[in-house]
């Protein structure tokens, strides 16, 4: 474990600001005092794009690359035309920093409120593919405007960047009590990308005889993460199936407010990103109605990336109090949640 943490914060646009601020408040309590936090903020996102034009450039990845980690609110905003700063920042981020392994928990803690009936037990994990499938920008429009404009966003899959992805889901299954893991895909409609991802899942899975398989399609995963979210334990998925299903994951198991995720790059070649799974949600924006507890949980996954795995259980346990304290009570602010996650922290 080092001793010091350099850390990249990039705050980002509308909420990102507010729960950026709170993460690092929780993140200051967390650590123990002989441990150097150096902080550098970037003003990436919106207000840059419009002052400079710059979304990203090589000298920005330079100075982010000789950092340990980076921690990121959210860009996005209504002012920039979209996809601009997605792909222009986020995507070109994750996928300069080869961040494969997009990690997507999620947990239904004690007493907190699901849309779903019952009290189901929700503890599984989704390993979204990061640097391929249809976000690679493969594509393009002809005859743009006219009445027979045609476009294409084709899906990337190679066999070296599923077989290294799912090697890690089998990883992580098999280092879970459970042991199991699902692929998630459209193999009977998606044959070509489908019968290689299913091929590379079943021949991987031979390394890993202790792990259960099964695979379902894509919209049938809608279905069960409603009726039987038990079901599942580590979910392994492509890039774009892995954003749906983990923004409905988020919703049944405790909302958006706190879901977290890691972008990884497990050869550590370059710094991780850790992030809330949710967007800049311009609706809410400086009213202070954001909850900062899925910024706070990254940062958790932030501290286990980095070796700190009692200050991580110290951070999760925290929102996990907080959270079963909420059930009756009036909305916080975020800087309320903050305050009372860091004094819970600081212990
Ligand atoms: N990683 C990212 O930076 C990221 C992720 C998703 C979306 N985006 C971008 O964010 C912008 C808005 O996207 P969107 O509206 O589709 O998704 P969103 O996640 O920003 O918002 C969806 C809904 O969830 C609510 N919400 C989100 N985070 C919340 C929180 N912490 N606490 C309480 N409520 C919360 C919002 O108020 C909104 O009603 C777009 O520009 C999009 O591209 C960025
Ligand atoms: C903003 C967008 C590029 C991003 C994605 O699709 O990965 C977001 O939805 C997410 O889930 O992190
Ligand atoms: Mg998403």
């Amino acid at each position: 474990m080092s001793r010091s943490i350099n850390l990249a914060v990039i705050p980002g646009d509308g909420i990102g600001q507010e729960v950026v601020a709170e993460g690092l408040k929780v993140l200051s309590a967390a650590l123990p005092q002989e441990t150097k936090l150096e902080t550098k903020e970037y003003d990436f996102g919106a207000r840059r794009y419009h002052a400079t034009g710059q979304t990203l450039t090589d000298q920005d990845l330079a100075e982010l690359k000789a950092h340990d980690a980076i921690l990121l609110g959210a860009i996005g905003d209504p002012s920039v035309p979209s996809g601009v700063l997605e792909r222009g920042f986020l995507l070109k981020l994750r996928f300069a920093f080869d961040h494969y392994v997009n990690l997507r928990p999620s947990k239904l803690f004690p007493g907190v409120g699901t849309p779903l009936a019952g009290s189901p037990e929700i503890d599984f994990v989704v390993v979204r593919e990061g640097t391929e499938g249809p976000y690679t920008g493969n594509g393009g429009a002809i005859r743009t405007g006219t009445p027979h404009e045609v476009a294409t966003e084709v899906s990337l899959n190679t066999a070296y960047g599923i077989e290294r992805v799912v090697r890690d889901a089998y990883t992580r299954a098999q280092a879970r009590p459970r042991k199991k893991l699902t692929l998630v895909h459209k193999n009977n409609v998606l044959v070509h990308a489908g019968s290689l991802w299913t091929r590379i899942f079943e021949a991987v899975g031979k390394e890993f005889p202790d792990v259960s398989t099964d695979y379902l399609h894509v919209d049938a995963t809608m279905i069960f993460l409603v009726t039987q979210p038990e079901r599942f334990d580590v979910i392994v998925t492509d890039n774009l199936f892995g954003d749906i299903v983990t923004d409905l994951a988020a919703a049944v198991s405790g909302g958006i407010g706190v879901a977290a995720s890691g972008n990884i790059n497990p050869s550590r070649e370059f710094p991780s990103m850790f992030e809330p799974v949710h967007g800049s949600a311009p609706d809410i924006a400086g009213l202070s109605k954001a909850d900062p507890s899925a910024t706070v949980l990254s940062v958790a996954l932030l501290l286990r990336h980095l070796g700190y795995d009692a200050e991580a259980d110290r951070i999760d346990a925290a929102v996990q109090a907080d959270l079963a304290e909420r059930a009756g009570k009036p909305a916080r602010s975020t800087v309320e949640i903050g305050d009372a996650l860091a004094a819970r922290v600081a212990g």
